[in-house]
């Protein structure tokens, strides 16, 4: 469905990604592991066209996505519905309007200039948001829930766009234990139960394994391993995340290595 062609993005004279390519799969659960810096970001940015690539190609169903521009990238940003760290919600409003600003590209413009949603829009919205045990919060201002409450909002937002693929960069990120579970589960269940493909940044290997069907792990904006999450080794893990494996490996000594030199051919 989704195929990334040679993609590389420079800043400077630093390449945060190096001529990745990747296919994925209809339905798939990607996860995108690797240390800080390793180039996960700015790899999904560019997916989404929020990070314009310095070459390579993206295209979806045989479409070039690098090729959009005006009304068709604006589509393509709609089909493809990013989650943040950070949630990006809008604070002061109550969270029912927060989802309903995913409908935003399916309502005319003046409409949606206007804020003037459908009943339709409404229920779609409320139907997202007791998806993940959240509709009770609807007429709340964003800003005074909880971090994991705000990022199943995000999700019901990102949900009620109708999109093809979600993009989720480092979601858990700010979140506790039990937050993390709620929302890694919220993720789960949009691809499980809408088949919405699902690529996600992931620092937490052990999450990774357990969530994703399919781990890529980047190093030095490279992709040195690619396959199913049993066939991620520990030592494979060490390498990709150096001195922070300790970090990553719950339940395992950390075992500091040093920084790794990956050619891509190493673990495929
Ligand atoms: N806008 C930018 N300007 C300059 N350098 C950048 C920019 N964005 C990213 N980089 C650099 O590109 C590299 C990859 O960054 P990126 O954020 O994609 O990595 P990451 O794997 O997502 O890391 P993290 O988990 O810390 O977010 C890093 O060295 C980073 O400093």
């Amino acid at each position: 469905m989704l195929t990334i062609d040679g993609l590389s993005r420079r800043f400077g004279a630093k390449i945060a990604v190096d001529d990745v390519s990747l296919d994925v799969s209809r339905g798939a659960f990607v996860g995108i592991i690797g240390r800080s810096g390793a180039g996960k970001s700015t790899l999904l940015r560019m997916i989404n066209r929020l990070q314009e690539p310095s070459s390579g190609r993206i295209l979806c169903e045989g479409r070039d996505v690098t090729a959009l521009s005006g009304a068709a990238l604006r589509d393509w940003r709609q089909s493809c519905a990013m989650i943040f760290q950070q949630f990006n919600l809008v604070g002061r409003l109550d969270v029912l309007t927060n989802v309903l600003m995913g409908r935003l590209n399916h309502v005319g413009q003046t409409r949606s200039l206007l804020k003037l949603w459908s009943a339709e829009d409404k229920a779609i919205a409320l139907s997202a948001l007791e998806q993940f045990d959240i509709a009770s919060l609807a007429a709340q201002r964003a800003e005074s829930l909880s971090g994991g409450q705000q990022q199943r909002v995000a999700i019901a937002r990102a949900l009620v766009q109708e999109p093809k693929i979600i993009l989720a960069d480092e979601p858990i990120a700010s979140l506790d234990p039990r937050n993390t579970r709620i929302v890694m589960d919220a993720l789960q269940r949009i691809n499980r139960h809408y088949g919405i493909t699902v690529v996600c940044n992931l620092h937490s290997l052990d999450l990774a394994r357990s969530y994703c069907d399919r781990l890529v792990g980047m190093a030095q904006g490279r992709v040195v391993f690619d396959g199913a999450p049993a066939d991620l080794t520990d030592d494979v893990a060490r390498d990709l995340y150096g001195i922070e494996s300790g970090d990553v490996l719950d339940g395992h000594t950390p075992v500091p290595v040093p920084a790794p030199a990956l050619p891509a051919a190493a673990f495929a």
